[in-house]
């Protein structure tokens, strides 16, 4: 029996797809997964700056193209990088469970956020940690910083940064955990929806892919995603945005944090919901109309953003 699957060629992306081929071989003794790996658009634009080629959807289009014609059956995904819908035909079939959902600090030269000296230069491109990161800091200069983890790490090596904001999760997937110098309490420093979660994609009809699939899946990931990802379709959610959502499970309750922030740091809108577990897409929910009540439409608006 065969599966096939469609992946990145980052070293991340690939690593997540071994990942989930070496969990499902486990699974099911007598399959054998092959990786299908393709360049996106995205990772051809690494260079330009993401919002204005599309944002987050180009990095999966490929991949789910491929799926929809039969070359290939699942694709493995950061969550934090699938937009909010899925194309027709497709569907997110499991979530695995999650890694620290946390960002974290790199620096060679100093040990955390607190040590840097006034000015010092923190390389970062995502808006939601600029935000987070100003409003904290706001004598720092933050420098766009893009390209696959390597390529980050190599930009900060060679000086051009004092210290560089990454997942914690990505940099400990790679062996490249050495290098996090902190990592910033999630609930101070919010993380992006679906930071630390692999997910995985198929044919919403493909029987046998979802039976294949269903040891994979974690049920407390899927709770956060469900809240999460809530929160974020009514908030314009994609990542050029500066949202950030991070919800917590305890047996059976969930605590949801929320944040819509100025790039520039000038305002942060934090929310928190608790609830039921069960609840999880419904507190997501009302935590992003608690959020647009305080602000957070102004600050949307003015990015250009409409919310209902
Ligand atoms: N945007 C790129 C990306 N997508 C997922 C991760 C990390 C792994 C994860 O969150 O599961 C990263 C790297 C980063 O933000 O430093």
């Amino acid at each position: 029996m065969l599966l096939k699957i469609a992946t990145r060629e980052s070293p991340l992306a690939l690593w997540q797809a071994e990942h989930v081929k070496a969990r499902l071989e486990a699974a099911h003794p007598g399959l054998d997964v092959s990786l299908v790996p393709m360049t996106t658009r995205g990772d051809q634009l690494l260079s330009s700056p993401l919002a204005a080629v599309g944002g987050k959807g180009l990095f999966v289009k490929e991949l789910e193209q491929a799926m929809l014609e039969s070359r290939a059956d699942i694709a493995v995904h950061s969550m934090k990088d699938v937009p909010a819908q899925q194309p027709d035909g497709l569907v997110l079939a499991a979530f695995m469970t999650g890694e620290d959902p946390r960002d974290a600090f790199v620096s060679n030269r100093f040990a955390g956020l607190d040590a840097l000296p006034d000015g010092a230069v923190v390389g970062t491109s995502s808006l939601r940690r600029q935000a987070q990161l100003r409003a904290m800091r706001p004598d720092l200069t933050v420098r766009d910083l893009r390209g696959n983890l390597g390529t980050r790490l190599r930009k900060l090596d060679e000086n051009h940064y004092d210290a560089i904001l990454l997942a914690h999760a990505g940099l400990v997937r790679l062996g490249l955990g050495e290098r996090i110098r902190e990592s910033f309490d999630a609930a101070r420093f919010v993380p992006a929806i679906g930071q630390g979660i692999i997910g995985i994609e198929c044919r919403d009809g493909d029987a046998r892919t979802h039976a294949l699939l269903a040891p994979l899946a974690d049920a407390a990931s899927a709770a956060r995603l469900a809240a999460e990802r809530a929160m974020n379709a009514r908030l314009g959610g994609a990542c050029q945005v500066p949202v950030a959502g991070h919800a917590y499970i305890d047996g059976t309750r969930l605590r949801l944090d929320g944040l819509v922030g100025a790039p520039d740091g000038s305002r942060l809108i934090r929310e928190q919901i608790e609830g039921p577990v069960a609840d999880a897409a419904a507190l997501g929910d009302a935590l992003a109309t608690r959020l647009l009540a305080q602000g957070a439409r102004d600050i949307l608006a003015a990015l250009g953003i409409t919310v209902t």
